[in-house]
């Protein structure tokens, strides 16, 4: 192996992409599931450059002829460049996460910052605070020991003006998990969590519905790899690759999410959506049908509306944690408190709007006649409006509906999204 990534499981990196996309070289994910796989590999120095992800990043410190202090200083090394036989150890983990802070404007200088997780990271993230002037860096862990402080202290307190995720709280498949109540905390000035999977994790989420700037770790992965891979190539650093590839990959597995009136085209526009974006097409009232076993209009009519909704709400659960796809929903499923949250962790929902005249008033089990969509769309609007990212009108021609979809999908990369 020339180029590539050393982990105990590496299934879910997208570091392959990165660099590939950025030196042009080959990139291997080359898991080592053990302790003795990783020593093994590092004896053989049989590489050029790698990059060595969880749970190996302190393992490879002995192995290096010579350590950058900064990551000596953190404990922990990612970017390990062998040149004529000698083992160079960096950590850029550092530089992507002070990119991701610089590129929206958090800035640390005399603030105090709250790291959430005791764990490797934490590390990385609070030598950035403090190098970039921090007034006080506290971390919370759920044992409050070793000088952390317990998230029930910390909300007592409610000091903190920045507050960073550096553990895995709220990672898939873990999602929706988050153990801070952002209220508690007035000065709250950003919200960064170095989690990207999902984009948008529990604690952004919570962040978002207070108003308060909240960013995911996505670009600092991007921006870590821009580094490493300039130590692989003994290059100049050039991050002007760092918001095309996570524009890129953004794009590539984001999903999109289509409410909207029972009949308005959600299903319609979904399929050729997903086949404009390459994405797959989930349709979740299908999947209702094969969870219940039965069509829709038969769980309406034998088990109620209540009971459609439990099956509903899970479908989304579940489909929300997924990523590529385009997921056409039903018309009732912004009833359910929640359900739109989870829709846009991992991207965005765009309400199809089509005028009320057009809806077909059959084979749905809440249409029934030209009033009564009158007044549930009446009754809806404001659902639609406050769960969705952007309308799209689909009013006219399908190819129309499809294109306004993609730009207002692609408008959503946009800064500060
Ligand atoms: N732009 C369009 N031009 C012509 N017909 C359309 C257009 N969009 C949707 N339709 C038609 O409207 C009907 C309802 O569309 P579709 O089943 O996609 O809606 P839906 O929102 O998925 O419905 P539901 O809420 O029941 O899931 C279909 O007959 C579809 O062909
Ligand atoms: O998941 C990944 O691909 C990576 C994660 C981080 O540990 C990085 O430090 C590493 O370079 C790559
Ligand atoms: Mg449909």
């Amino acid at each position: 192996m020339e180029y590539g990534l050393i982990g105990a499981k590496l299934g879910h990196s997208y570091s392959r992409q990165i660099h590939e996309e950025i030196g042009g070289y080959s990139y291997e994910l080359k898991e080592l599931p053990t302790r003795a796989d990783a020593e093994a590999f590092l004896e053989a120095r049989d590489f050029k450059a790698v990059n060595v992800t969880i749970p190996y990043k302190k393992l490879v410190i002995p192995y290096c002829d010579e350590v950058e202090p900064r990551a000596a200083a953190i404990g922990a090394v990612n970017t390990l460049v062998n040149r004529d036989g000698k083992l160079y150890g960096y950590n850029t983990d550092y530089d992507g996460f002070a990119y991701l802070a610089r590129r929206h404007g958090v800035r640390f200088r005399g603030k105090t910052v709250l790291i959430l997780g005791s764990g490797g990271t934490r590390n990385t993230v609070a030598a950035v605070c403090r190098d970039r002037g921090a007034e006080r860096v506290v971390t919370l862990s759920r044992s409050g020991a070793d000088g952390c402080i317990t998230y029930e202290q910390a909300e007592a307190s409610g000091e903190g003006q920045i507050i960073v995720n550096a553990s895995p709280a709220g990672m898939y498949p873990n999602n929706g998990e988050c153990l801070l109540d952002l209220k508690k905390f007035p000065d709250l000035e950003a919200v960064l969590d170095v989690v990207y999977n999902p984009f948008r994790t529990e604690l952004l989420l919570r962040a978002e519905e207070l108003g308060i700037p909240a960013y995911c770790g996505m670009e600092m992965l991007v921006a870590q790899a821009v580094y490493a891979s300039a130590r692989f190539l003994d290059r100049k650093v050039d991050l002007s690759h760092v918001e095309r590839i996570h524009r890129d990959i953004r794009r590539q597995v984001s999903n999109i999410s289509l409410i909207g009136m029972p009949g308005c085209g959600k299903s319609t526009v979904g399929r050729a959506l997903a086949r404009a974006l390459g994405k797959t097409y989930v349709d979740l009232d299908d999947v209702i049908e094969q969870v219940a076993k039965m069509p829709i209009p038969d769980i309406f009519a034998q088990r109620g509306e209540d009971v459609f909704r439990k099956y509903e709400a899970d479908a989304v659960r579940e489909c929300a944690k997924n990523h590529g796809q385009v997921i056409a929903c039903g018309g009732g499923v912004i009833k359910t408190p929640g359900n739109a949250r989870l829709l846009r962790q991992n991207g965005p929902v765009l309400w199809i709007r089509r005028p009320v005249e057009k809806l077909p008033t059959t084979g749905r089990p809440l249409s029934m006649g030209g009033h009564s969509l009158k007044k549930m769309e009446a009754e809806r609007t404001p659902l639609y409006r406050s769960g969705s990212d952007a309308a799209v009108d689909n009013f006219g021609r399908l190819s129309d509906t499809v294109r306004d979809a993609v730009e207002a999908f692609d408008q959503t990369f946009d800064p500060g999204n």
